[in-house]
Parts: structure tokens; sequence; C-alpha cells
């Protein structure tokens, strides 16, 4: 189906063609439409188009209002102000547009995919082998995945990569361990747990770590051991592939948690590009992009010094032959660009690693990797502080583990619901159910309700709040919808476009036309919170409808159904933007 065209780009559409009938060098001109309090939608852009013209702005405004021909869709146009117009649209125009996204057959709302789609490879959710999960991880994950999701629901083809810290020399002492110590890993015929599995991997990292540092000859055989990963030896490699795969079942069981897919080829870890780094530090060297400096392969960069003033260079290649995160990065971005065919190289990683990524990328501009049709970003994110405003800690100054705090979070979610549940209609796995999808919604709600850029508070009490820009105020209000229409029964929701509509329906169903333009604005610049917002305004919109206009008990029962057709598409939108933030929202709560 053609896809559903806003009011809004209608309105614009009989602006803009008026403006050029007024003023035929105006061919073009935005004339800067938004919504607005006053009428449903402000017209800003004829005061800078007079200026430029050296037209009057009343004159013109007036002029423009004489070409739009009000009816079908413009009710009512007028110039306020010293030039801006005034618009409001029929009641009849937001029914059959609503009308209009509730049949879209693709079930996609009447929201459009582009025209030519681009490959974008988005690298996130990238935790590190044989270590624990914490809040930093968990930024990139759910930031990560709303991204992915809002890309593709435009039509963007994507692939992801998972680029996990699965290499470097820390694995030399972990496989000798396990080498010496060959049983300590195995599992008997039981499956283990993603729980068991990381305590299994502190266990011996942390045994692994008593002998390196108190055994020299230990130490010596370690240090060996990196040269034969790094050189491929195919015992040393089992060895390793052991740690991979029960770091895997770790991560794949916090990802669960998070209620989160993650596809295991699509984790490309550091160790998958071990094969280039080599070709890629000669690319480098040969093309003169990097260069020899007491040993090391270097890139220097002119704004880029430490503190004595001396450049700081990006190390490609150590001087003792080892590589380190930027070959790997390096290497990545030549596999996604040439391989994969990117146009697009999106990395959400902590803002810490900026500086490391305008040095790759600056690197990979200079050998020609990148330029102008393939592009890369980092979506960098702050960090999440503790309710006291300081980087997140345990009581005991320890980073916190992010199964504690997923856990802690469905806890409280699981408590609200079952306070919720006054006449005790819920059974104990109902109520642990929806508990997990409430916590699991807020933790997810509460970053991407920030613009990532920024720091967030985690705050538990403020999460799981009924009341408020929280993840369970949308799950509630969707739940009411959905109590509503069940309540309805034999009352099927259907348009009546020959209705007259109550001032907070039509607000509520303009907001409603916005969420392609909120979709698209969204994705295009990888911005989730502004989904969010859309939501959290979608749902205080309805509860003012829903507080002003009786719905079951209207007057006439053609007002009944376009009511609950209201309530209907709402709950459709409220629930298509949640998923596209990675939330569910149960059917009852
Ligand atoms: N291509 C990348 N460097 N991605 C980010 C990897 C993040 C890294 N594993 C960390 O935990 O900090």
């Amino acid at each position: 189906m053609a896809p559903v065209t806003s009011l809004t780009a209608t309105v614009h559409q009989h602006l803009a063609a008026a403006l050029t009938s007024a003023l035929p060098e105006a061919d073009g001109v935005d004339p800067l439409l938004r919504r607005s309090d006053r009428a449903d939608f402000q017209a800003n852009g004829i005061l800078a188009l007079a200026k430029k013209a050296k037209a009057n702005p009343r004159e013109l405004a007036t002029q423009v209002v004489a070409q739009v021909t009000t009816g079908d869709v413009i009710k009512d146009i007028e110039v306020s102000g010293p030039g801006f117009l005034n618009i409001t649209v029929t009641d009849r125009a937001i029914t059959d547009n609503l009308a209009a996204r509730a049949t879209d057959p693709d079930a996609r709302l009447g929201v459009p995919t582009t025209a030519a789609p681009g490959t974008t490879v988005i690298d996130y959710a990238q935790p590190n082998v044989a270590k624990e999960m914490h809040v930093g991880h968990l930024r990139s994950a759910v930031i990560g995945d709303s991204v992915v999701q809002l890309l593709e629901f435009t039509g963007e083809n994507v692939i992801r990569r998972h680029h996990i810290g699965d290499w470097g020399t820390q694995f030399g002492m972990l496989i000798q361990y396990l080498d010496e110590h060959p049983h300590e890993l195995d599992h008997k015929d039981t499956e283990v747990t993603g729980e068991e599995a990381m305590s299994n991997l502190d266990r011996l990292y942390k045994a692994a770590r008593r002998l390196f540092d108190s055994d020299d000859a230990f130490k010596t055989r370690a240090r060996r051991r990196v040269v034969d990963l790094q050189a491929g030896d195919p015992h040393t490699l089992a060895t390793w592939q052991k740690f991979v795969d029960e770091s895997k079942i770790y991560f794949f069981s916090v990802f669960e948690k998070l209620d989160m897919e993650v596809r295991d080829p699509d984790i490309v870890g550091e160790s998958g590009y071990n094969d280039m780094l080599a070709e890629t530090c000669r690319l480098l060297e040969e093309s003169g992009v990097a260069v020899r400096s007491e040993g090391a392969l270097c890139v220097f960069f002119d704004d880029v010094k430490g503190p004595d003033g001396n450049p700081v260079p990006l190390i490609v290649q150590k001087s003792d032959g080892g590589y380190g995160y930027a070959a790997t990065d390096l290497s990545a971005i030549r596999d996604r660009v040439f391989n994969l065919k990117a146009n697009t190289l999106l990395y959400v990683v902590d803002a810490r690693q900026s500086l490391h990524f305008k040095m790759v990328f600056e690197t990979a501009r200079r050998a020609g990797w990148l330029n102008e049709d393939v592009k890369a970003h980092q979506l960098a994110f702050g960090t999440v502080l503790g309710k006291d405003g300081k980087p997140f800690k345990t009581r005991e100054g320890e980073t916190v583990r992010l199964v504690d705090l997923l856990d802690e979070a469905i806890d409280r979610a699981t408590a609200v619901v079952r306070e919720k549940d006054t006449q005790h209609q819920l059974t104990d796995a109902d109520i642990t159910d929806r508990g997990t999808q409430v916590g699991i919604g807020a933790v997810k709600y509460a970053d991407l309700s920030t613009s990532a850029n920024r720091d967030y508070k985690f705050d538990l009490d403020q999460m799981v709040s009924l009341n408020g820009d929280t993840s369970v105020y949308l799950q509630y209000a969707y739940a009411r919808i959905q109590s509503i229409l069940r309540k309805a029964g034999e009352v099927r929701p259907a348009p009546h476009p020959e209705l007259a509509l109550h001032e907070a329906e039509r607000a509520l169903g303009l907001h409603i036309d916005a969420f392609a333009e909120t979709v698209g604005e969204a994705a295009a610049e990888y911005a989730p919170h502004k989904m969010a917002a859309y939501l959290y305004q979608l749902a205080s919109l309805y509860t003012s409808f829903y507080d002003k206009c009786p719905v079951l008990k209207a007057e006439t029962s053609a007002q009944v159904e376009n009511r609950l057709f209201l309530c209907d598409i709402t709950a459709r939108t409220l629930q298509q933007g949640m998923a596209l933030l990675g939330i569910r929202t149960p059917e009852r709560l």
C-alpha cells in the first residue's frame, strides 16, 4: 500500500503551492510549518521570505491566504501577528487520515519506507569475554537495539555486529591456566545457566591471576601462549574457544533477560579480524598514512596532543609486533566497507572511547576506506550515574553487575504489579511475567528517554513509578485501552468521518498523524529519545481525551464506535512505538 500522506505533509503542499502562486520566485521555499497551540498548524516562513523579496510580510501573507482553497482538508487559514499563518484542518480530514493508517494492510500504520535504503553496519552490545557485564554494556545494548528497530522499520538494510572483546594479552594467562587445569570448565550433562557460566569464568580468572602474580615460570608460559594464540596454534585456539563459548552462555542469558534478540552469527569479536591485521598495517604503511616511530607503527594527528604538548599517535602496531584495539577496529572498517558493502558504519560506544574513534575514523579516511559515500559515526553515550549523581558503583565501590541490577528492577516492578492488582485477579505466574516485562521496560525506557550523549541517573524508584515519564505509565495506558476494547464486547471500533470532534480528540488525532514523521526523525538522527518523548505525549493526550470524552457511554452509537476507533489506533501506535524502543506492552496489567 502507498504510505499515508500525513496531514502535515498535505497542508505543507497546499501552502507551498499557494506561496508559489502568490510569489513565483518563492518556488521551493519552505513555509516552515509547525504544530501550534493557537491553531492546528502555524507557518512561519512568510516573514523571512517577505524580507528577501522586500515585500510587506502581512500583505504577502494575505496574498498567500487568498490562494489557499479551503474545503476538504483546510478548514480555516488566517494571518496572525506580523505575518504568521494559523491553519486549522477539518475534523473529517483528521478522521480520514487515521482511518487510512488503521487499514494499512502491512500493519505499519501508514509509515513509509525509504525509497533508496542503504546498508548500515551497527556495532553495539559488545561485552568482553571472561568478564562481567556492567551498566556501560547495558547502554550500548539498549540504545543499539532500539536504533536497529528504528532503522529496520524505515526499510534500511541493517547488519548487526557485536564486537566483543575476545582477544588480547590476558587470554594468554587464561588459556595457559585452563590448559594446566583442563577440567575446570567441563560441564556435566546438565545445561549450564548464565549465572553458573559467569561464576566459572570468574573463579578461573581469579585463580589464573593469582598464579600469574606468584609464579614466574607460569608467567613466562602464559606470555608465550599469547604468541601461540595470535599465530593460530590449533591447540591454543581450542582452549581459547572454550572461554568464548562459556562467555557466550553468559552473554546470551543476559540478553535474554533484557528481552533482546542477539544472534550468534552477528557476534564477530576482535578475534574475527585477526587474519586482516597484517594486511591493514601493510596498507597503512605503504600509503604513508602510518609511519614507524620508535619501532611502532603510528598515525599522527595535528590536533591530538598529550598534556606535555607532544603528539599522541594512534598506535596500529606496537614495537614488539603486537596488534591492539586500533588495528582491529581499522580491519573491521575494511571488512564492513569492502565485504559487507556498508554505506554507514555506526558505533554505539561509551563517550570515553570518542578519541579512539575519532583517530580511527580519520585514519580510515586518509586511507580512502571512508569517504563521502561511506561514512562512520560514533553514537557516543554518557555515563550511568547513581542516585547521588556520581558514577554508578556499589557501596563497596565496585562496578555494579548488570544482572543484579536487572533482577532488582524486576523485583521492584513485580511489587508494583502486585500492589496494583487489588482485586487479586492475577496468578503468581502472571505477576512474575508482567513484573519482568515492566521491570525490563523500565530500565530500557529510563535509558532511552534521555538523549544518549547525556549521563543519566539510575534511579529504580523513579523508573517504576506509575506517574511521570516512565515505561510503566505507557504500559498502563496501553493496558487500559485494551481493557476498554474488551469491555466494548460486540461493539467494534469504526471511524465516522462525518462526526464533529472534541478538542481533545483532535489533539490526539493530530499527534497520531505525526507518528510517521517521528519515526523518520528518530531513525535518521539515531535518536530513540525522540520516539520516547513522542510516546509520552501520546499517552498524556490519550489520558486527557479519556478524561473529557466518555467512550462507551458516548451519546450516539456512531460516537461510541468512533471513540473506540481512536482508542484502538492510539493503542496500536503506542505498541508499535514501544516495540521500536524494544519494550513490550502487555495486554493486561
Ligand atoms: N568496534 C568497537 N571497538 N566496539 C566497541 C567495543 C567495546 C568494548 N568491548 C568494551 O567493552 O569497551
